[in-house]
């Protein structure tokens, strides 16, 4: 893409007092893409997406959305803006109606407001006291608030959190057509399927920083892939190989297992070569490769690999910096 980004940060800070909770953050979104941003509790997300939503000013570096700095410049783009917070502050005794109402007369576009709460599947709870609404069904009308105006660009942060399955989808939809018509989307969520199902690119965060960034596909490509398989003689009965009897295999991390039933375990990074070596291995040899299983990493390991090598990084989230 070369367009200029719809959000451009480079080197962005934000501090609590002496602790640096967004520690030099670079990203683009560009134009009708969705980047879904990734990390473990505290690991600073909700910090970074203040910065790009205007609601907090950068303690360093450059933030720019639509061109502008959105916390000084605010009033430029925030019309063009649509936030869902993590939690929103909606006056309980208003209805669902009200509130979409009052809402969108603060506005300087709206779509209809029956549209939108259709949207989300709210029509039946119009009436209804925001008050006495579901967690899930506050979150809903959280986000028909966050996409009444049309916004060209959105931030939605855990959108679908306390959502049951259905709803779930239902956003999932919802955020696929407003991406179909244009719409900006920086999104950060825990559920990695959600990542999977919406984004164009993905960017892990990890005690202030971006530690990884790209699509799944590329995200998932640098985890190893993961072989499986039982041993067996020509008779079906177990054998038990050393390391030193398998085949030279040049993708294989670490050791490979290998237990008392022969069944052998390991970890590569070249799984079709590896695979094929040991294919060739156990021909020559009569043996059979029963159980096999041999898949790809998938987001849920490559995240889990790099929270478990970033644990260093997360004692040093603790770490104070000069104010
Ligand atoms: N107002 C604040 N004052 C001091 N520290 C804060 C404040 N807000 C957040 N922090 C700290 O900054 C770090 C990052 O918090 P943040 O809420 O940005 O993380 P997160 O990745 O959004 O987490 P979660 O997934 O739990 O929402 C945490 O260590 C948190 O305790």
């Amino acid at each position: 893409m070369t367009s200029e980004p719809i959000v451009h940060v480079r080197g962005a800070r934000r501090r609590y007092g002496t602790f640096e909770a967004v520690r030099g953050v670079d990203l683009d979104v560009h134009r009708g893409e969705l980047v879904a941003l990734l990390g473990t509790n505290g690991a600073g997300k909700t910090s970074f997406v203040e910065l790009v939503e205007g609601l907090a000013p950068s303690d360093g570096g450059t933030v720019r959305v639509l061109g502008h700095d959105p916390y000084r410049e605010r009033r430029q783009i925030v019309g063009s803006l649509g936030i869902m917070l993590q939690s929103a502050g909606f006056s309980g005794d208003l209805t669902v109606i009200e509130t979409a109402r009052t809402w969108a007369g603060t506005l300087s576009r709206s779509r209809p407001v029956d549209v939108v709460l259709d949207a989300v599947n709210l029509v039946h709870r119009a009436d209804v006291r925001v008050a006495s609404l579901s967690g899930g069904e506050k979150r809903r009308l959280d986000l028909a608030l966050a996409t009444m105006g049309d916004p060209e660009v959105l931030f939605l942060d855990e959108p679908t959190t306390g959502l049951d399955p259905e709803s779930r989808r239902a956003t999932w939809r919802l955020v696929q057509g407003l991406l179909a018509a244009g719409t900006t989307v920086l999104l950060t969520t825990h559920y990695l399927e959600e990542a999977e199902e919406l984004a164009d690119r993905i960017a892990i965060m990890q005690a202030g920083r971006i530690v990884r960034s790209g699509s799944v596909a590329d995200i998932v490509a640098a985890e190893p892939a993961r072989v499986e398989l039982v041993v067996r003689n020509a008779a079906g009965r177990p054998v038990v190989p050393t390391v030193g009897d398998l085949p030279s295999l040049e993708g294989v991390v670490g050791v490979p297992e290998i237990d008392r039933v022969g069944r052998l375990r390991l970890r590569t990074t070249s799984l079709q070569d590896d695979l094929f070596t040991l294919l060739q291995w156990a021909d020559a040899r009569q043996l059979r490769l029963d159980d096999l299983d041999a898949r790809s990493a998938s987001l849920e390991q490559a995240f889990l690999a790099m929270d478990g090598a970033g644990s260093g990084a997360h004692t040093d989230d603790t770490t104070e910096v000069a104010a």
